[in-house]
């Protein structure tokens, strides 16, 4: 290992810590944008054909006044018929306080605004709608593939406020957090004109400027703006008009809010059982939707970026937990059974003996015509397609290299899938003088180790070849995709357990296709 102050002093080192000076300090702290209104600017009520697709309906609130009877509804944009009701609204609110020294102050020359409560309003805009929510978590609160958490936000109304001219503001400020999971705010200024109300957030020596105002003759927008809240900000005197906004605290949530599933608890619960996992092993799940797994094409799979539905929540929940999840084609039925009577021995397939393990498990089954057993593929993307003259015993051969268990004629023998990747790891000297057979060490998992979930819905053709017969016919035999899932020894919450396993050395990666390729996000499997 290299010196610290070697370490300190080499030029990448050097480059990080200016990379870490300039960068880390110019990165986003606020975010924001602006979504036309549905309707046209004539406000006519027709659409606008030309706009973006993304547009916001008008929105309507109702409200209650003071003495808690329902008061008044509005929907904006305003027509020149519904102008008044913001008179009726701003009486039935109350002024707006701000904390200071723990307790709730009204004090106009640092706050003037008005406010109601989330219990005195409805209101049916929706910032999940259009796509503000996950615009907020994107910029605010990203989340690295490889990272053990997958972050998402949960937005909670808080407030409606008006800040009306000539001098509605609110002073320098930070907001008050409601719990260690807040860590920002969103601010959505409804379509009512006003003039001046700036919005500035400032970190650092930078200040970002949300400017609300309308200008003569533009369209409506519904705009908005997110900050982490312990970020200095600041609405600037409302000139004219009024400024609706309503405002959100934001919290983090982790798997995208997940967690409050039922199944996260009882996964979470499962994978972080000690004594469960005290020497770790494989669950397996099958997908429930169907994928091209085992074509090469154009449209090759690229998991988990394209999974569907409950795929994509299993494979979120798993690897939030920090396992690693390996796409792999598993064959149910690889009909060795079949070719029996084609091999020497005897061929009686009352051996079968699901409990096999590995040792009777060698080149002797094949040439008894041992029963068939399930496999687990090495890798995706790709079919057999045989042809006539096909030999059995090639088949079984085949599916053998096929999932690692093989590497070319010669049989690698080892007692559970979990110790293959560590001898690889323990011993780099000796892997490297036989690197295929290490490879195919780390890639072989043995059907009868995993602990599956569920059975296979849908399958994909993977394996077809011209049969003979009295004809000659097609056979298939189809694979499911299966997520197999690494528990580590003493699960899932194990220390040192974070970045990877000190002990074997082996990264907690959390996705591939096969182990030891390096593959990056978002590439397609082959
Ligand atoms: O209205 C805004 O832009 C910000 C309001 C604000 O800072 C607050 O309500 O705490
Ligand atoms: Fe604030």
């Amino acid at each position: 290992m290299l010196k610290l102050s070697a370490i300190s002093k080499s030029p990448l080192f050097e480059a990080l810590c200016l990379s870490v000076a300039t960068e880390t300090a110019s990165v986003t702290f606020a975010c924001g944008g602006k979504i036309p209104m549905a309707l046209n600017a004539s406000g006519d009520g027709s659409q606008d054909q030309t706009a973006p697709k993304l547009q916001a309906n008008p929105v309507t609130l109702r409200w209650d006044a003071q003495d808690g009877s329902v008061s008044g509804k509005m929907t904006l944009p305003l027509t020149l018929a519904t102008e008044g009701d913001v008179e009726q609204l701003i009486k039935d609110m109350q002024p707006a306080t701000f904390g200071r020294g723990g307790e709730h102050v009204f004090d106009t020359s640092y706050r003037r605004a008005s406010k109601l409560d989330p219990t005195q309003f409805t209101s049916s805009f929706n910032p999940y709608e259009l796509g503000i929510i996950d615009t907020v978590a994107q910029a605010l609160l990203p989340s690295l593939r490889g990272g053990k958490q997958v972050r998402g936000v949960r937005a909670e109304l808080y407030s409606l406020n008006i800040y009306s001219g000539p001098s509605g503001k609110f002073k320098s400020h930070v907001d008050t957090p409601r719990s260690p999971d807040q860590f920002g705010s969103l601010v959505v200024c409804l379509p009512l004109d006003h003039q001046g109300g700036a919005l500035e957030v400032r970190h650092k020596e930078k200040t970002v400027v949300f400017d609300w105002s309308k200008a003569k003759g533009e369209k409506d927008f519904v705009h908005w703006a997110a900050f982490y809240s312990d970020r200095e900000h600041e609405v600037l005197a409302v000139t004219q008009g009024h400024r609706l906004t309503l405002t959100y605290n934001l919290y983090c949530v982790r798997g995208n809010g997940q967690l409050v599933l039922p199944l996260y608890k009882t996964i979470y619960d499962l994978v972080n059982d000690r004594n469960l996992w005290a020497e770790g092993g494989l669950i397996g799940y099958n997908c429930s939707h169907v994928y091209p797994h085992t074509t090469k094409t154009p449209i090759n799979f690229t998991a988990p970026d394209n999974l569907k539905g409950a795929d994509m929540l299993m494979f979120e929940m798993f690897s939030s937990m920090g396992l690693r999840v390996r796409f792999r084609p598993a064959v149910l039925d690889p009909q060795y059974r079949d070719y029996s009577m084609y091999l020497d021995g005897s061929g009686d397939s009352s051996t079968d003996n699901e409990d096999n393990d590995d040792k009777d498990d060698s080149d002797d089954d094949m040439e008894s015509g041992a029963p068939a057993k399930p496999v687990i593929g090495k890798e995706l993307g790709y079919k057999f397609e045989l042809g006539l003259g096909f030999e059995p015993l090639e088949a079984m051969k085949m599916y053998d290299k096929w999932s690692g268990k093989t590497v070319g004629a010669k049989y690698v023998h080892f007692d559970t899938d979990k110790e293959a990747p560590e001898m690889h790891a323990k011993k780099p000297r000796e892997a490297a003088v036989d690197q295929n057979q290490n490879q195919a060490l780390s890639e072989y998992i043995e059907f009868s180790k995993v602990h599956w979930l569920n059975d296979a819905s849908h399958m994909e053709p993977q394996l077809s070849w011209i049969a003979y017969g009295n004809e000659p016919s097609i056979k298939l035999i189809y694979s499911s995709l299966a997520m197999i899932i690494d528990v580590p020894a003493g699960g899932a919450q194990r220390p040192n357990n974070t970045s990877g396993d000190k002990k074997t050395g082996r990264k907690r990666r959390r996705y591939s296709s096969e182990d030891n390729t390096g593959k990056k996000k978002g590439q397609a499997l082959e």
